[in-house]
């Protein structure tokens, strides 16, 4: 019989020996990491400490060298391309810097969110829309603008408008890469408000990338210090923050290494 008590207690998100690397350069290193239901795990480094390329393998975007992404028993590198598609498109949700990126520029607001959903296997048009126009207002978009396109958008709309893109399937887990990069100090204040409320209320898993200390001090329950591609320090994010362990992390914190 299968003990239920240790399904309840087991991580979403089991990695174990992630490793990429671009020829003789590292891309990350042997990393280990845990993401339980519901908590928000920031990884924090420099620049070229291997962020990008970490969440790039868990994401599928790049194949790791070695290593295992376990998730309800199963190795996420190891599924078949359609099965990893789909995962992608429902169970995960990935946030891209650069809205651009993970939206539809060309589809209206409404077909992103609902193209989603679509994906997800949602088949009623009227009520594809109610639920585009409901996610437009939960993030804060006038769902009077449910047919103009993303071009028509500010870049913090447009950002806005691919987190109601991503969550809109209600995902298990949700990768972000500098969700607040590039957007000017008010709008990523804006935004982080709104991202905080809405991983309370969803419950959401996030693995957060940044190298900015001030959204992972906000956001991340646990943060995870990467140096050269390797995990350098890992803790509860107040610990870690308030008394780092690691010279690396103590250089980090006082916001001596460059961005
Ligand atoms: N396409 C690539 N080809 C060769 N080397 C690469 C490539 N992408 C990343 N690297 C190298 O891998 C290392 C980790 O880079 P990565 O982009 O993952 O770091 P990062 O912490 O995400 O940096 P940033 O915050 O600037 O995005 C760096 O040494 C980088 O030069």
């Amino acid at each position: 019989m299968e003990n239920t008590q240790f399904q309840d207690d087991a991580p979403l998100l089991k990695v174990r020996g992630l490793t990429r690397s671009y020829w003789a350069r590292t891309g990350c290193a042997e990393v280990d990491l845990d993401v339980w239901p519901g908590e928000v795990l920031g990884i924090v480094g420099e620049s070229g400490s291997g962020k990008s390329t970490l969440l790039s393998c868990l994401a599928g975007h790049l194949e790791a060298d070695a290593g295992s992404v376990v998730q309800g028993g199963e190795d996420v590198l190891r599924l078949p391309e359609p099965a990893r598609r789909r995962l992608m498109r429902t169970d995960w949700a990935y946030i891209h810097q650069h809205a651009r990126d993970g939206l539809r520029m060309n589809v209206s607001a409404g077909g992103n969110v609902g193209e989603r959903m679509m994906a997800g296997g949602a088949r009623h048009y009227g009520s594809i829309r109610d639920t585009a126009a409901d996610w437009l207002q939960r993030v804060e978009i006038d769902p009077a603008r449910i047919d103009d396109r993303p071009t028509a958008f500010s870049g913090g709309m447009q950002q806005r408008l691919q987190i109601a893109r991503g969550l809109v399937t209600a995902p298990k887990l949700v990768l972000m890469d500098e969700p607040t990069g590039g957007l000017d100090v008010s709008v990523q204040a804006r935004l982080l408000d709104l991202l905080r409320g809405l991983v309370r209320d969803m419950g959401l898993a996030v693995i957060l990338v940044t190298h900015d200390i001030g959204v992972v001090r906000l956001l991340a329950d646990r943060l995870m210090v990467m140096r050269h591609g390797r995990v350098v320090e890992a803790g509860l994010t107040d610990r870690v923050l308030d008394d780092p362990q690691h010279d690396y992390t103590q250089l980090l914190v006082s916001s001596v290494l460059p961005a």
